[in-house]
């Protein structure tokens, strides 16, 4: 096996940060070299900071580190920088990590619609690393980069238009309705008093985030910049009682015409190979996109852990009377919607000698 490779992680007492510490606990390239958070957490031990709600146990190898203030020189030695930063931060601070020339892979909303910057669900379009070439001119760095995840919803519902594209062509129009997990707000993110008992039909900035997204990242690369794909999407986002797990009903509508037949959706689907599994990924799913044949599923409580939350499952695969067809989807939000996608995306930036 090849030596390991030093990582940092920014937010890393965060909903996003304890989960890139619990996915890097075993990981075979990736070892947890420095960790950051605000002031309230800088200087004291990981295990007294941190208000640790993973399932598994601190790794011992964490627990005792120091939580150091997000700035570069504290992280030394660390050629991978992970972020899980609040966005009232994330995005100087990312810059100034850029600037000191560390690959930098941020979960944050702050850099993903710039244009230099590659906006990558490692399931679905790594194709777009090839941008960081023209980021590396345009901010004079020769090593660092930053390269962003997307929105943990918007994830989910790429992650499954992705297959359906490359087979079938462009898809004009998506209209998608979310259901999303409290995990999704942080910690402690939104109060019991208003999510116990109750959906909030509201989430700030979500419904924006989908639909901009999405056309960025079914995008293709050409020559030194990203062509958003030619689709209209239209999210409408929902907080429920849910913890991790974002669910979603999804309507479909082709450009193409007569529209694929649901068998051949199906097929589709299942038969989807990413490049992440293709190089070989440690992170990979064995399967991106599981079909489930009960009507019933996906559900979050069930299924949100299928393929280690590395993977969607779409199920409900039904004829629509308004577009061409509709489905239900299941993403995990902290896994392939955070942290996963985002360590996904740095095997992904070694394999092609990036980093
Ligand atoms: N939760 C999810 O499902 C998803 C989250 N994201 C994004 O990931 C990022 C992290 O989200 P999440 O983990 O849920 O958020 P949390 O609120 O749980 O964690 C935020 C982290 O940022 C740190 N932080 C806050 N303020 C500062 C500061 N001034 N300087 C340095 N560090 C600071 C916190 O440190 P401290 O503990 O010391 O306050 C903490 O580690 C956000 O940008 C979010 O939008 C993206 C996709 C999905």
């Amino acid at each position: 096996m090849s030596e390991q490779i030093g990582v940092g992680i920014l937010g890393a007492t965060g909903t996003v940060g304890q989960r890139f510490i619990q996915l890097l606990e075993t990981h075979p390239l990736f070892y947890v070299k420095a960790i950051g958070a605000s002031s309230r957490s800088a200087g004291k031990e990981y295990h007294e900071a941190v208000n640790w709600k993973m399932t598994t146990l601190i790794p011992d190898s964490v627990a005792k580190m120091i939580v150091h203030p997000c700035e570069p020189e504290y992280f030394e030695g660390c050629k991978v920088i992970f972020s899980g930063l609040d966005s009232s931060v994330a995005g100087e601070t990312e810059l100034a990590f850029l600037e000191a020339e560390f690959a930098v892979f941020s979960n944050a909303k702050n850099h993903r619609m710039n244009p230099l910057v590659p906006l990558i669900v490692p399931i679905v379009n790594p194709e777009h690393f090839d941008l960081i070439k023209q980021q590396r001119v345009e901010f004079k760095k020769s090593k660092g980069f930053l390269v962003t995840n997307a929105n943990c919803s918007t994830t989910g519902l790429v992650s499954a238009l992705k297959p359906l594209q490359d087979a079938f062509g462009p898809l004009s129009k998506v209209v998608v309705t979310t259901m999303q997990a409290i995990s999704g707000a942080g910690y402690p993110g939104v109060p019991s008093l208003d999510i116990l008992g109750n959906v909030v039909p509201y989430i700030s900035g979500e419904e924006e985030k989908m639909e901009e997204e999405a056309a960025k990242i079914l995008g293709t690369f050409s020559t030194n910049h990203i062509v958003d794909a030619p689709l209209a999407v239209s999210a409408s986002c929902n907080r429920v009682a849910v913890i991790d797990g974002h669910t979603e009903s999804v309507f479909v509508e082709f450009a193409r015409k007569p529209a694929p037949s649901l068998e051949e959706i199906t097929k589709v689907f299942e038969n989807y190979v990413s490049e992440a599994q293709k190089l070989n990924c440690y992170s990979a799913p064995n399967k991106c996109v599981v079909v489930c044949k009960q009507p019933d599923r996906p559900q979050p409580r069930l299924d949100a852990l299928l393929e280690d939350g590395h993977g969607v499952l779409v199920g409900g695969i039904r004829k629509c009377n308004i577009f061409d067809f509709k489905f239900t989807l299941l993403v995990h939000n902290t896994i392939l919607g955070a942290a996963g996608s985002a360590i996904m995306n740095a095997e992904i930036a070694v394999k092609k000698g990036l980093v």
